[in-house]
Formats: structure tokens, sequence, C-alpha cells
């Protein structure tokens, strides 16, 4: 499976990465750093599904989704619409992201960001922080629960917070257990990349999610797909493709919002 190739790889960028860089030097940078912007804060603003805009150049499944590809301009068109967040993706073999896609968008605009990538051991997590991410990705499936809840407490210790990503029961369980506060629920299936929202009203049915911020992932395009996420109440959508491949991605983005319900 895709997920297997990605962790692999990821494994090889990690060892080049510790065998690069001190772990204390990144404590003792992170100790000098302002505190992050409120990424769970901004995506849990009640009657409303928040909008978590991705900037994501090419996707496995896809291949390349956006020619002139520019983070920069992006990150001003999602924040200048209505956007609540937005998410960076930054594993370049894969995606076509780069980390300084996400510092750059940083400087750019002052709504919290998502480091979207592999995350599997914990100097990424430090690396996360250095360059300006407020929240990370944590996918269940690529981590034991001992490895889960150690990446949940070293991002608390140093001000990240963390999205932690389920597809199925099993990892909604395990999310749940490793004491997760922000879950998301990803529509798309990692066999076949089809997406269904389906997953998402079927796993928040099935289980009590108060006082947990729930995210729902992919397959996300439209207004209507906005208010069936309000309707069964979760907090944000997290959307790429719809976005970046739009015609107009500031419309676009506006409609997503709307459908969310911040204007009604
Ligand atoms: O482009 P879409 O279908 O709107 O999906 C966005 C996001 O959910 C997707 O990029 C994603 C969800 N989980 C991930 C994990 C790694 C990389 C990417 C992802």
């Amino acid at each position: 499976m895709i997920l297997d190739r990605i962790v692999e790889h990821k494994r090889q960028e990690v060892s080049e990465l510790l065998s690069k860089i001190k772990i204390d030097d990144m404590v003792n940078k992170i100790g000098k750093l302002p505190p992050g912007r409120d990424f769970r804060g901004a995506i849990s603003r009640p009657g409303q599904v928040g909008l978590i805009a991705e900037i994501k150049k090419s996707s496995p499944s896809k291949g390349l989704l956006c020619k002139d590809f520019d983070h920069r301009y992006l990150a001003k068109i999602y924040q200048n619409n209505g956007a609540s967040a937005v998410s960076v993706l930054t594993d370049e073999r894969f995606f076509e992201g780069r980390l300084e896609y996400l510092s750059e968008v940083h400087e750019e605009i002052g709504l919290p960001l998502l480091r979207k990538d592999f995350i599997i051991d914990p100097i990424q997590l430090y690396q996360s922080r250095i360059i300006g991410a407020d929240a990370v990705l944590l996918i269940v499936a690529i981590l034991s629960d001992d490895e889960l809840a150690d990446m949940l407490q070293i991002a608390g210790e140093i001000g990240l917070q963390a999205l932690v990503e389920v597809h199925t029961a099993k990892e909604l369980e395990r999310a749940l257990a490793a004491g997760a506060n922000i879950i998301g629920i990803n529509n798309r299936n990692l066999h076949t990349f089809d997406t269904d929202l389906a997953i998402t009203s079927y796993l928040m049915g099935r289980y009590d999610l108060s006082g947990i911020t729930v995210v729902s992932e992919s397959g996300i395009s439209n207004k209507r797909h906005m208010e069936f996420l309000k309707n069964i109440g979760v907090n944000a959508a997290l959307v790429g493709e719809a976005l970046v491949r739009a015609e107009d991605t500031g419309e676009r983005v506006k409609e997503l919002v709307q459908g969310g319900g911040s204007c009604g």
C-alpha cells in the first residue's frame, strides 16, 4: 500500500535528519520562540464548520493538481476569503511539498498552520515547531499506541497542537484512548483512494465525541458537503484538491465557508 512506501521513505529522511541535527539545539531554539497560534480555537467556533484550506501541489493518486502553484498566493486567498486555518503539505517525495512552504506561509499570513506530513519520530515535531507550524498531523495508522502517546506528550510540551487522523472505528478508539482532543476523520480509503463522506457520519454516530474537536478530511468540494457536515455536528473540514483546482479559488473558499454556516 502507498502508506507503507511513504513511511519507508520517511524513515530514511528521519535518519538523515537525526545524523545532522542535535535535539538539544532544537529544544534551545524552541525555548526562544513565541507561543504558537491557536489552531484548535480557530477551528472550533460554535455553530460553524470551519474551513482548513490546504496548500497541496500534487498527490500520489492524482499527480500534479495545480500548474501555476504559488503557495504564498494561495495562502493569502485562503485567508482573505474566510478560511479558519491553513494546512501545508511538506512531504517532498510524494506530494511535492517543501518545509520552506510552511515557513514562508507563516510569514505571509496570520492564520494557524497545520503541518501535513508523515510524522514517525519526535525529531519531526521539534522541526515542525521551528519552521512555524502551530499543529501537526499524526496518522494513527502509521504509529503504535506507545508512539502515539509519546508524540502527543512531546507535542504538548513544545506548544504544538495535534490533529490525530483516523479512518476506521479501531483507529478512532486508539486515538481516543491516547487522549487526542482534535480528531481528523479521513474520508479517503488509502487502498482505493475513493472518498466517501459517509465515513465521517458513520464514525460520529457510533462514538460519543463530545469535548473533541472533529475535522472531516478529504473529498469535500462543495457547499452541499459543508451543509451535510454542519448537520452532523462536525467542527471543521479539511479541503485541498477542490481549492487548488478551482478556476476561482477565492470564490470556492467563500462558497465552502458559507456552506459551513458562518454567514447564516
Ligand atoms: O484534496 P482533498 O481530497 O480535499 O484532501 C485534503 C486532505 O484531506 C488530504 O490531503 C489528506 C488527508 N490526510 C492526509 C495525510 C497525508 C497527506 C494528505 C492527506
